[in-house]
């Protein structure tokens, strides 16, 4: 199996912000053990500004982004340095692999991390995963690791993603406010009502809350990874899990994932425009898998150019679609509402029929509104 292992801040830390070592300790010798069961595992950490601000005695998370970088800078070290500490006693390799979004979003860098990591697994060796906070800038980030680890596990194709963090799994509702919240054992079919229930972060140090896990849920749920959230505190999580056990929220994976090129488009692929379609051809590719011919396009938005990832919104201006298209905006703005055999006409040349072929185009009803 190839299991990918995340790890939250609430867990890690104490709320001093000191690092919980025995916490890291035990995850450490689950891992090992996993490793000389045969399993392949990436292990995902949070924890750098968490690990900085405790060295520095901070109390609270500092709000300005080079604080936060530099806490990271800081953190990020520490955090490595102990991992190394207590894989190292059990006999194992790790190596620290620092990622931003573009390793993600640019499809050469996707598929050198990918070779990179399934080298890393093929020598045995623990894969221990951050985003590379201090370089990456605030808009462009990924932001949090529950979604970092969920693309991972996509990437790498992993059987099973676990989320590790300070509560027993997805209650129906926030735990913190109601008293009556039930958890959730099993969510069987991933739906964006999930969203509804999900709050946020239940301490200062942690990022994103169960938001982000139900984000990680989705992009799980789509590529054919099962996830489960579990308390990190837990005796054994990891063994028991993988063992079988029912512990915390299991997220089971689609029956027909998409294709991971699909994958890439719907989740990784860096939009450069929006395409606006009709009704009418709304319909013929949510609900018939037709590719996007011209004559649906309404309205076309951004500078994107042939191969580029764009989305697609619906007449209600409602994400409906993701796809990577076959003309530049230039060219789409000269064709849109056209039929087909008026392209050569109008452009004086065709490349294609379709202005986003079904085999680039990913269905996912996200049910955005446009500028939300
Ligand atoms: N519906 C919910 N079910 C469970 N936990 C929830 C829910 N909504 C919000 N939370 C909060 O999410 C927190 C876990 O996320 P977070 O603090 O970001 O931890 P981590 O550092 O592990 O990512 C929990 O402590 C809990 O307070
Ligand atoms: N990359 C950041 C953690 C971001 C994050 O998602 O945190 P968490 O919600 O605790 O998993 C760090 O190392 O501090």
């Amino acid at each position: 199996m190839r299991i990918v292992v995340k790890v939250g801040t609430s867990t890690l830390t104490y709320e001093n912000g000191k690092l919980n070592l025995e916490i890291m300790e035990k995850l450490v010798r689950q891992i090992a053990n996993l490793l000389n069961r045969g399993e392949n595992v990436i292990l995902v950490t949070s924890g750098a500004i968490g690990a900085g601000m405790g060295k520095l005695n901070l109390k609270e998370k500092p709000k300005t982004i080079p604080e936060k970088q530099s806490l990271a800078a800081i953190g990020q070290g520490l955090l490595i340095e102990i991992y190394e500490k207590f894989f190292n006693e059990y006999g194992k390799i790790t190596a620290q692999v620092l990622l931003t979004k573009e390793d993600f979003s640019d499809r050469k860098r996707y598929l050198n991390v990918s070779y990179t990591l399934s080298n890393l697994l093929r020598w045995g060796v623990v894969p221990i995963i951050n985003e590379n906070d201090t370089v990456t800038a605030e808009e462009i980030k990924i932001g949090d690791n529950d979604t970092l680890a969920a693309l991972l596990a996509s990437l790498v194709e992993a059987d099973l993603l676990i989320i590790l963090t300070d509560i027993d799994g997805l209650y129906d509702k926030d735990p913190r406010i109601y008293k009556d919240a039930k958890i959730i054992e099993v969510v069987e079919e991933f739906s964006e009502e999930l969203f509804k229930i999900a709050g946020s972060a239940g301490t200062k140090r942690g990022t994103g809350g169960m938001y982000t896990k139900i984000q990680a849920a989705k992009i799980c749920w789509n590529s054919g990874v099962k996830m489960i959230i579990a308390n990190g505190k837990i005796d054994n999580v990891l063994n028991r899990i993988t063992n079988g056990e029912k512990i915390g929220t299991t997220f089971l994976p689609m029956k027909k994932p998409i294709s991971s090129k699909k994958v890439w488009i719907a989740f990784n692929a860096k939009v450069s425009g929006r395409l606006f379609i009709d009704e009418g051809a709304a319909k013929a590719i949510v609900k018939h898998g037709k590719s996007l011919l011209p004559s649906g396009v309404v309205k076309t938005e951004g500078d994107y150019d042939v191969g580029d990832c764009v989305v697609v919104f619906d007449h209600q201006e409602k994400e409906i679609a993701r796809g990577l298209i076959n003309y530049s905006s230039e060219e789409v703005e000269k064709i849109k509402g056209c039929k087909t055999h008026s392209i050569e006409k109008i452009l004086g040349y065709k490349y294609y029929d379709e202005v986003i072929h079904r085999d680039n185009l990913v269905i996912l009803a996200r049910g955005e509104k446009y500028g939300s």
